[in-house]
């Protein structure tokens, strides 16, 4: 059991560049169990940068990223750190068109590295169909369990793959503008959705650009500009804030 508001991630002294480029010159972040915490700012401010260097695709040139306080995942690859339980979604959707909705999520267990007869085991583990259950339920997907990936529409595909990152229990779970080419309801149900991702065992980061729906899901934001914190707290604050107003949402 997590302690309320205990650290899930926390990033501290960072340093991205690309050449002679500095993407984020020093960044302090922390990121907190029980909580859906936004990463908003304009193009080009680093948001991405952060995600990728706590999923271990982009290397940093200083700093530390911890998991829980303990592990650095910067001393990790990737699939090591995605088994340390950080799951990510990006923006494009990418299920397994010809599986149904319940094999995709099958499926996504089965991306576990483990031996052949752990394996055989877990597939006569009648946990395994009720983890399945609850996170179609989850998602909202329960009566279309049996229907192809490949014919649901977009949002569906985008539930579907969060319910695919749901399956292994993430302790940090980071979703990439969830809601871009969604229609208003598929947002109003996402934004639905995303609240409910809310749980003393999780910590969810959203980067999103339609701060409508971060407003409607975040309970902190941070605003991110040319790699650096200019905000950190509540998003009806941050629309308050002067530089943040100058930086973004003023423009
Ligand atoms: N592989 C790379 N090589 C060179 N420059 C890069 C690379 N990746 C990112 N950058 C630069 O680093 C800066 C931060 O980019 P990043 O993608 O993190 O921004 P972002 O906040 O996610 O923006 P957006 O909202 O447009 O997705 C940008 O100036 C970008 O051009």
């Amino acid at each position: 059991m997590t302690a309320p508001g205990a650290q899930a991630i926390q990033i501290d002294g960072l340093r991205v560049s690309f050449g002679d480029f500095v993407a984020i010159p020093q960044l302090t972040f922390i990121a907190r169990y029980g909580e859906v915490h936004g990463v908003i700012g304009p193009n080009g401010a680093g948001k991405t940068t952060m995600l990728d260097v706590i999923t271990g695709k982009t290397r940093p040139k200083a700093g530390t990223v911890r998991l829980d306080g303990k592990v650095d995942l910067l001393g990790m690859d990737e699939p090591a750190i995605a088994l340390a339980g950080v799951g990510r979604k990006f923006q494009k959707p990418s299920v397994f068109e010809a599986l149904s909705v319940r094999e995709n999520l099958e499926t996504a267990l089965r991306l576990k590295p483990r031996s052949i007869l752990a394996e055989i085991r877990s597939w006569a583990d009648p946990r395994r169909g009720t983890r399945v259950a609850e996170v179609l339920e989850e998602i909202g997907l329960s009566d279309l369990a049996d229907t192809p990936a490949g014919i649901l529409a977009h949002g569906q595909k985008q539930w579907l793959e969060i319910g695919m990152l749901l399956m292994q229990r993430p302790k940090l779970l980071m979703l990439d503008e969830p809601v871009a080419g969604m229609t208003e309801e598929e947002t109003r149900h996402t934004a639905d959705l995303v609240r409910r991702l809310r749980s003393p065992e999780r910590a969810v980061l959203v980067i999103e650009h339609d701060m409508a729906f971060v407003e409607e899901i975040a309970d902190r934001v941070t605003v991110l500009h040319e790699g650096n914190p200019i905000f950190e707290g509540r998003m009806a604050d941050a629309r308050q804030d002067p530089l943040v107003r100058q930086v973004y949402l003023g423009r």
